[in-house]
């Protein structure tokens, strides 16, 4: 399987959170381990499954350097892609749009033909009002919060590689 590591980070929290889950997955897991700054949106679609490192940032805005992958996704077929998201966000901050980025991402990419459904996660450790990154009563991928709940990413990271790893067997190739 040609897997792929995207990250995209303004201030280097979703590129640490992105390390350790390369690290847990290990080292030869993903072809490509990159910031999404450095690829081309026609890029994504070589790749049998992609894990999406997406912080939100603006108050319910996909981090820049994923935002420009999203405006030119419509030209992208993802057909036969598997996806996974882990998210970065800020829920003291920003309880109303807590990790929207990482559903307005997923969202698209399913329109392109990706196939989701990988790594969901629970809500009932955070303490938030709404997102975008809740579909059918769960997060769309792994949420992480290094403002509020540093000592709980590294454990969280462990857990969700886990179930992803789990996931993947279950599923097709
Ligand atoms: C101006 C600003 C707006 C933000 N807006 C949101 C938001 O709407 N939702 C959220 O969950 N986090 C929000 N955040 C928090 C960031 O997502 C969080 O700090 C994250 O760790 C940044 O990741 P990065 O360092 O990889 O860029 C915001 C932060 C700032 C400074």
């Amino acid at each position: 399987m040609k897997a792929a590591l995207l990250y995209g980070t303004c201030t280097g929290k979703t590129e640490a959170a992105a390390e350790l889950i390369r690290d847990e997955f290990g080292e030869d897991f993903f072809e490509t381990y990159e910031d999404i700054a450095q690829l081309e949106p026609g890029d994504l679609a070589q790749y049998d499954f992609i894990v999406c490192g997406v912080p939100t940032w603006d108050v319910g805005e996909i981090q820049y350097d994923w935002q420009d992958v999203y405006d030119e996704l419509d030209s992208v077929d993802l057909a036969g892609t598997k996806i996974a998201f882990f998210g970065m966000g800020d829920q003291g901050g920003y309880p109303d749009t807590f990790q929207d980025a990482i559903g307005l991402v997923y969202l698209k990419m399913l329109e392109r033909g990706a196939e989701g459904k990988i790594g969901f996660t629970e809500t009932d450790t955070f303490d938030f009002t709404e997102s975008k990154g809740v579909i059918d009563g769960k997060f769309c991928g792994l949420c992480l919060d290094d403002d509020c709940q540093p000592e709980l990413t590294e454990q969280r990271v462990k857990d969700w590689v886990e179930q992803v790893k789990r996931e993947l067997e279950a599923v097709p190739a």
